[in-house]
């Protein structure tokens, strides 16, 4: 034992990103802050989940996890070192990758699967060429994809499958994070599970930490082990799973659980709630953003800033526990 202490697998210290965007082609150019001042750390093994309405900064936040949008300020950790520099990618960057949502898309049909698969191999130059026919065949195997479908091309497999190959392309450079966008929501309900539990018996295997974004709260409580909880670019409250679901505290939180946990069969997902739409970020309102929305809104929500909340039960922005 060295006493030193292990840095978590990644951080995010105060990240924002701010887009400066033009209502109208003679107006001035305006910030929309995406992303407002994010913290976040999670540990080896961790899955995150991160939840919110459609607008509310995911996947910006994703974006900049993967190098793809510098932060506007802030930084972004991997294993304790700088994930970039100068608003480029360092090498610790390449332990961090991505599965989308969608593998009828995010595949190119005009590759075989061989080629798909190995293409991060061939950009970053890693290992013999030789080898790379038996790198993607070994990650065909982790995956459960049968050796065969190598030299098949994207059409050619059912939407389960392609997944599969999304997930094989993710981990040929044998990251250890993997940000999943949504990995199951354009499956067959019948395919999502076993996307699902391959995703839990490849973090297990592989020791995989991962983050993901979801609308599917279902998916979020059945794997992951922490929730952070996304409103206009800000996370309002983050806990481990188990307290989320069972004492949300953040009336955002709620009124979103509320809109899975009481289905009403025939009916589809009942209201939220959360009555008026969500606000624009241009323009945010005043003191805590969500209080116009808020069943629970009084006095200092409309003009103060809400508190931030560090305790046992995990982190929470709101007046109620000030
Ligand atoms: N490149 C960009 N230029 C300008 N504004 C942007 C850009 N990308 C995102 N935004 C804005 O930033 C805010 C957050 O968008 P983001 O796509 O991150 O949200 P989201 O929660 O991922 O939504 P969804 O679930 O629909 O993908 C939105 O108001 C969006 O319009």
């Amino acid at each position: 034992m060295t006493g030193e202490t292990v840095p978590p697998v990644l951080e995010m210290r105060d990240v924002t990103k701010t887009f400066m965007i033009r209502r109208g082609i003679f107006s001035p150019k305006q910030p929309l802050h995406a992303v407002n001042g994010i913290s976040l750390k999670i540990e080896k093994g961790d899955v995150l989940g991160l939840v919110g309405e459609s607008g509310c900064g995911k996947s910006t936040l994703a974006k900049m996890l993967l190098g793809l949008e510098p932060p506007t300020t802030g930084e972004i950790f991997i294993d304790g070192e700088p994930a970039y520099q100068g608003g480029s990618r360092t090498a610790v960057a390449r332990r961090i990758q991505p599965i989308f949502q969608d593998p009828y898309s995010s595949l190119n049909p005009r590759k075989t699967i061989g080629s798909i698969v190995s293409l991060p191999l061939r950009v970053h130059k890693v290992g013999d060429p030789l080898s790379w026919r038996k790198s993607v065949e070994d990650i065909l195997d982790i995956v459960g994809l049968p050796r065969r479908v190598y030299d098949s091309y994207p059409n050619q497999l059912s939407g389960g499958q392609r997944q599969r190959v999304a997930i094989a392309r993710a981990l040929i450079m044998k990251p250890e994070i993997v940000i999943c966008d949504e990995p199951t929501s354009a499956l067959d309900v019948s395919v999502q599970s076993q996307i699902l539990n391959l995703l839990m018996d490849l973090r297990e295997e592989l020791g995989l930490t991962y983050v993901l974004i979801s609308h599917n709260l279902a998916v979020v409580e059945h794997i992951a082990t922490k929730v952070a909880v996304m409103y206009l670019g800000r996370i309002v409250e983050e806990t481990d799973t188990a307290t989320l679901f069972e004492k949300a505290r953040h009336p955002y939180t709620e009124a979103l659980l509320g809109s899975v946990l009481t289905p009403e069969p025939g009916l589809g997902v009942p209201d939220s709630g959360l009555g008026i739409a969500f606000p624009n970020p241009i323009n945010p309102p005043s003191g805590c953003t969500f209080h116009p929305r808020c069943a629970k809104a009084f006095g200092p929500c409309s003009v103060k800033a809400p508190p931030k909340i560090n305790d046992a039960d995990g982190h929470v922005e709101c007046h109620l526990y000030a």
